[in-house]
């Protein structure tokens, strides 16, 4: 299995990269940089971790084709390949509408747009004139300059959590990284990205599934797991009520933590965020529970193993403790 770090671009972009240089050296293949228009900008922030590294992939994980037109996502994320040696690779999903109520983005038809966005990435990431008259994307004669004629493809992987995402996903794309944390939801993903691969004539087997946690480890598992609490509330908040009905947690609670976040009640959250929850949606304990959830995420088909927000107490000492589990894979 590979390993993967997320970082949110919320805090100094020069401490996330001496992050990546530790998690580089511990062996990690691939740093993921989250987008959302209010944090730092995640092609500023790659285009630094590159210059800090050496070997690691670095993703976009994941931009969205709603607040930049594809033309311009294509040549940032080229830029970034072009800085890095060939490292750049590019993540893309429908994007989180609580960000795009904020700028009246409405980001209809994710389905259509991001399998048209995805063919017309890969025909500019190989310096073809692109002319396309798709439902969501009109290029007429589109070119990146600065990219050579059939140069190596910058891979290109969907963030998909719902069904028709993850078939698509299946059908389109060089990897899927999946917003969950529990084994379940993996079981309950590949059957639907292996029907997209098949449908297209692919084989699911050449696709990487990332599992891109909530994640948080440390020698002390209550103050690991207490770590994840708002980060689990966000998520549950926002989890579709079949995910919820999956783990076995009633969706009501949804209202409640919608409504204590909204007011920026983080101290309520203690409260309303239950040890299942914590189980079911992120992978926070000692160093012990983490590996043996990881284990279980790979055989469920899992084939990277993303470490997302919090990781840990220190983040730090959090990619050392990976590191030392990552021997035992
Ligand atoms: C759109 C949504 O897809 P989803 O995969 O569940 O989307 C939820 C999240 O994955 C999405 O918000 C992501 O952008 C969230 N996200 C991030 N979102 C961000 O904004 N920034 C990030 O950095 C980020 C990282 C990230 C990493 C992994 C990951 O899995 C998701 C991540 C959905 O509702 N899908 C349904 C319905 C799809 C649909 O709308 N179908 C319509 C439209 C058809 C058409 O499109 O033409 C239809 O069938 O009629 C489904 O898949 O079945």
């Amino acid at each position: 299995m590979k390993f993967g770090i997320e970082f949110v671009p919320n805090e100094p972009v020069l401490n996330l990269a001496s992050y990546a240089k530790t998690a580089e050296d511990e062996g990690f293949e691939f740093v993921w940089v989250t987008d959302h228009y209010n944090n730092r900008d995640v092609f500023a922030t790659l285009t630094v971790l590159s210059m800090a590294t050496n070997r690691i992939q670095l993703g976009a994980g994941v931009t969205n084709p709603y607040t930049r037109n594809p033309a311009l996502t294509a040549s940032a994320i080229a830029t970034v390949n072009d800085i890095s040696g060939g490292r750049a690779v590019l993540g893309v999903g429908p994007g989180d509408k609580s960000t795009f109520d904020a700028l009246g983005i409405a980001g209809e038809k994710p389905l259509s747009t991001i399998r048209e966005c995805v063919g017309v990435y890969r025909e500019l990431f190989a310096g073809k004139n692109v002319s396309t008259a798709g439902e969501n994307v009109q290029f007429k004669g589109a070119h990146l300059n600065f990219v050579k004629k059939d140069a190596a493809p910058i891979p290109v992987y969907v963030g998909a959590q719902g069904p028709k995402m993850l078939e698509m996903a299946g059908a389109v794309s060089d990897g899927v990284l999946i917003n969950a944390s529990h084994p379940d939801d993996f079981k309950q993903a590949m059957p639907q990205i292996r029907a997209g691969a098949e449908s297209a004539g692919r084989n699911a087997g050449d696709l990487d599934i990332a599992a891109y946690t909530c994640f948080s480890i440390d020698a002390d598992a209550d103050a690991a797991k207490k770590k994840v609490i708002p980060v689990v509330a966000f998520i549950a908040a926002g989890a579709p009520d079949a995910i919820l009905s999956r783990h076995g947690i009633n969706p009501e609670i949804k209202k409640e933590l919608g409504a204590e976040i909204s007011k920026g009640n983080f101290k309520a959250l203690n409260d309303l965020v239950s040890d299942q929850m914590v189980d079911k949606f992120s992978i926070a304990g000692d160093p012990e529970f983490c590996e043996k959830r990881m284990k279980e995420l790979e055989e469920s088909g899992v084939t990277q193993m993303v470490a997302g927000s919090p990781i840990g107490i220190s983040k730090e000492k959090s990619i050392k403790m990976i590191g030392k589990i990552m021997k035992n894979f």
